[in-house]
């Protein structure tokens, strides 16, 4: 069975798939500090909680944060024998080669979305990721990641007011009831949610206007459940996008490895 790995900035994510389907999803805090031991105590103790008998043989990880790598590679190494695929290195294949300047390093979150993506919807679409930042990825007509944009990320737009700015508290992003604030903490939610909406939109539709196509979004991240309760943002959310696309890059890698 293969253990999928998703590190982000402020979350890391294990899903175990046994080839057809994902049996459990693991969710724990991303920290560079976390030993291998760390990893296996916690992961062990979850799958035991939920009753699961898993051999697991394979590993792929994709991270966005790089020092916690090391300490990922060893706990696929000591404690199930594998020797992990790391999206971004030069032995990892892509199904796709990204199309940007020379030299760039893209995000591999950004490039295991843009594979899992094209592998439900096919070309012509843009991926906007919800998490620590937001990130919408242009996946060209036959699945290559072209670029995108890079955004602040809703929670760190709130803790960047927080952290400048005396008077405004921690808090935590909810949809307002409206857009005029009548206290700080409402006032906050409506900059940064409505204000989100129309960074969303207005990004999406100057990508369709500069590509000249009709062009699909497909939304997933943490907090993209809450962006979708608005309606005509997305034409997709799908939670599991990343851990799709990490099946996807391991199915490729194993049948032209
Ligand atoms: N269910 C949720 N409700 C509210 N906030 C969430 C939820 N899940 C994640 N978040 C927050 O959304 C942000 C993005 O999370 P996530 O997508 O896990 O980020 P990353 O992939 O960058 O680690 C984080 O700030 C996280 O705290
Ligand atoms: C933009 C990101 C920080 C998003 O990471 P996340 O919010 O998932 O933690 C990550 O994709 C990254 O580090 N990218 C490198 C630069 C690039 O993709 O162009
Ligand atoms: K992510």
């Amino acid at each position: 069975m293969l253990l999928a790995i998703d590190c982000g900035n402020t979350n890391t994510v294990f899903s175990i798939w046994d080839g057809t389907e994902f049996l459990c999803t693991l969710r724990t805090s991303t920290h560079h500090s976390r030993t291998a031991d760390a990893y296996f105590t916690w992961y062990s103790t979850l799958v035991k909680h939920y009753g699961l008998d898993v051999d697991i043989t394979e590993v792929i990880i994709s991270s966005t944060v790089p020092r916690v790598v090391f300490n990922l590679r060893v706990f696929a190494d000591r404690f199930f024998g594998a020797r992990p695929i790391v999206v971004g290195k030069p032995e990892c294949l892509l199904p796709h080669q990204p199309r940007v300047d020379e030299g760039t390093q893209v995000g591999p979150d950004r490039l295991v979305n843009s594979a899992g993506a094209f592998d439900r919807h096919g070309g012509d679409l843009i991926v906007v990721d919800f998490g620590t930042a937001t990130t919408f990825d242009v996946v060209d007509h036959d699945g290559a990641y072209v670029g995108g944009a890079i955004a602040p990320g809703v929670n760190l737009s709130l803790e960047a007011l927080h952290m400048a700015a005396a008077a405004l508290p921690h808090v935590d992003i909810a949809k307002p009831q409206r857009v005029v604030g009548t206290n700080t903490v409402a006032c906050m939610q409506s900059g940064v949610f409505w204000g989100y909406v129309g960074l969303v939109r207005e990004i999406c539709t100057r990508i369709r206007e500069e590509r000249d196509r009709p062009m699909k979004i497909v939304a997933t991240g943490g907090l993209a459940p809450l962006f979708q309760q608005n309606a005509d943002l997305f034409d997709a959310m799908e939670e599991d996008l990343t851990m799709h696309g990490l099946t996807v890059i391991h199915r490729y890698n194993k049948e032209n490895g």
